[in-house]
């Protein structure tokens, strides 16, 4: 089953693999919906032979009240399709406040308002509902019960039960009813509605947190009451995704790709060999290391063995490069297999990979860093890289924005063959809109100096970029029209002889990452010296990628702003698995060679075709 999530700020589910068949089947209810919600949440996707299965019948009235839609709106979510599958649901209104955790307790624990059962009832089923975490004889479970009944929970196994996220302040939690068999309900259900978003992701880190806690010690119970337990790439990877990207890394045309990008290869290459007191005589691990070419890198500098550990195809032409290599291939092992699964016969002093796909965290590769480190990485070793940046700043383009808007005016025929094809101009228009920009730009379409956002790739955890949330704050520095956010990033390899940076900035030599751009179908109007806030929300997703939500306001602050209009708000929500690669050379720069296009897009390109 391939489940992709487009055009929303939240992320409806991870791995469909990872779940009992009874939440599989669920899964593809969802999958087998669009499901829109007063244009703000457009949950899309595939099942492949499930769909027969599989049913949802969340009641359209409860929908519609939770959410204010439409009839129309709360009829599409609370679609059915095949036989019913009886989610019997509680509709939670939440005064969320965390608790502290208690000592000598695997719990975490969420104070809720109250809530309601699904179908529809009107009275709340507790006046002041609980949410608890914990794990009973190895078993994580989540508990909801009246505050001062804890003794008599609704109760929902983390094995089989899923968290999808509706909306920032909402979230469904669906599970495996252990009567399934017996009867004709497939699965049980919980609408969850949170006091403010924080609460909601909050809520939805300690859940996931919780769930893989349950896979970790599966392999540990004496019985294997599961006997498969995955490793955390297969738990939130969607297969198809996970089998399209190694095929795609295991081709050395696309090796090739990054290997002539010499920004991003000679980076590599000063930052080894300037730093060769960090390599001389020590161990190293090559994340990811494709052809090869850092394992080499790192023996050359001295390493005394270099462990090289590539899940894909690729790892067999890394062996036979490393082999014609002589002088370096005595101090290289090449592993094949994920670097959340291998083994290796000692810990590494020092790691080195590329990971980072576009604005960073695209591919979710960096999350596979930090389990290396995690698995491999002696307390204090070094990472190269070692952190990295994202950077944003509101631009202005009109040219681009006119493209984009153009694109959409084949719905505006009227006549086409006779048919009227305008119903679909805005939805088609939205689309274009979603879609984040991919191409190198001139950074004088920069309306304000760039704020950034730092990953510490030696401290981050891994569930902390299964969301990224930044606050945006700008100055604008010429009065003009906001068209997007424009983002790019670096990394710096901290070595013990020198700090090296590698850039995708604009106005820096291009690489195969460009820059992106999420574009703004409301352009903000803005004076000089005026403020912009807003967000930027990144919500990573199974197919290895990231759902952004930007929004920006203009604000009545600054010397500009007595000038300005009114305040205004627009947003702009973008799969960043869906790129529109717009390899356009940016005015007045001439790039040093001829790029191709980025991997990413390739990646994408490979997926539809
Ligand atoms: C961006 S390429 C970098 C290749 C090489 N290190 C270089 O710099 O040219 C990332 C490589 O990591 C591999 N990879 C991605 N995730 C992995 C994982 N979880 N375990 C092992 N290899 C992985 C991919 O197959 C790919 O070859």
């Amino acid at each position: 089953m391939h489940l992709s999530v487009s055009n929303c700020g939240i992320l409806v589910g991870y791995s469909a693999m990872a779940v009992s068949n009874i939440s599989f089947v669920v899964l593809a209810a969802f999958a087998c919906a669009r499901i829109i919600l007063s244009g703000d949440i457009i949950v899309s996707g595939q099942s492949q032979g499930l769909v027969q299965q599989c049913s949802t019948n969340i009641i359209a009235d409860e929908v519609e009240q939770m959410f204010s839609l439409d009839k129309a709106a709360a009829s599409s979510m609370a679609c059915s399709c095949g036989k019913p599958l009886g989610v019997a649901g509680v509709s939670l209104k939440t005064e969320p406040v965390e608790i502290p955790q208690r000592q000598n307790e695997r719990e975490r624990e969420f104070l809720l308002a109250s809530m309601s059962q699904l179908p529809s009832t009107s009275s709340p089923s507790f006046a002041s509902p609980v949410a608890r975490f914990f794990l009973r004889s190895g078993i994580a479970e989540l508990h909801i019960h009246e505050e001062l009944e804890p003794k008599r929970p609704d109760s929902f196994d983390l094995r089989t039960t899923q968290l999808f996220k509706l909306s920032p302040v909402h979230a469904v939690c669906i599970s495996a009813s252990p009567e399934a068999k017996e009867k004709t309900t497939y699965s049980t259900g919980i609408l969850i509605q949170f006091r403010n978003e924080k609460e909601c992701s909050s809520f939805s880190r300690a859940f996931e947190r919780e769930k893989n806690k349950v896979s970790a010690h599966d392999s540990d119970l004496p019985n294997k009451i599961l006997s498969v337990s995955k490793s955390t790439f297969d738990e939130k990877t969607d297969p198809s995704s996970a089998e399209m990207y190694f095929h795609y890394y295991g081709q050395l045309l696309h090796q090739q790709n990054m290997l002539e990008d010499y920004v991003r290869t000679g980076t590599y290459y000063a930052a080894v060999t300037e730093n060769q007191a960090d390599f001389v005589g020590r161990v190293v691990v090559d994340v990811g290391a494709g052809s090869g070419i850092l394992s080499l890198f790192a023996a050359q500098a001295g390493a005394k063995h270099v462990y090289a550990v590539e899940a894909s195809e690729m790892a067999a032409y890394a062996s036979k490069l490393i082999a014609g290599n002589p002088l370096l291939s005595q101090r290289i092992t090449v592993a094949k297999g994920k670097v959340e699964e291998v083994e290796l016969p000692e810990k590494a002093d020092i790691l080195i990979s590329e990971p980072m796909g576009t604005l960073l965290v695209n591919e979710r590769m960096l999350e596979s860093y930090v389990i290396a480190r995690d698995r491999f990485l002696v307390p204090n070793g070094k990472m190269f890289p070692t952190l990295g940046r994202m950077h944003m700043a509101p631009f202005c383009d009109q040219n681009l924005y006119d493209e984009i808007a153009n694109k959409a005016l084949f719905w505006q025929q009227q006549a086409f063959y006779k048919v009227d094809l305008t119903p679909l101009h805005e939805p088609a228009s939205q689309e274009y809109f979603s879609q984040p920009v991919v191409d190198a730009f001139d950074e004088r379409l920069l309306v304000a100096q760039s704020i950034s956002h730092m990953i510490d790739f030696k401290s981050v955890k891994e569930e902390d970029l299964y969301e990224i949330d930044i606050p945006l704050r700008f100055i604008c520095t010429n009065g003009s029209q906001i068209h997007g956010l424009a983002c790019w990033f670096d990394v710096l390899f901290n070595g013990s002889t020198t700090k090296r940076w590698l850039t995708t900035a604009p106005g820096e030599p291009t690489t195969h990452w460009y820059q992106v751009r999420c574009v703004l179908s409301q352009p903000l109007d803005i004076m000089p010296g005026q403020e912009i806030t807003g967000r930027l929300h990144m919500m990573a997703h199974s197919a290895q990628s990231y759902i952004i939500h930007v929004t920006m306001s203009t604000e009545l602050r600054g010397p500009g702003a007595e000038q300005g209009g009114n305040p205004q708000t627009s947003s702009a929500k973008c799969n960043l698995n869906d790129p529109y690669l717009r390899m356009l050379q940016p005015q007045g720069f001439s790039l040093a060679q001829d790029h191709k296009p980025h991997r990413d897009g390739q990646i994408q390109s490979l997926i539809e075709h």
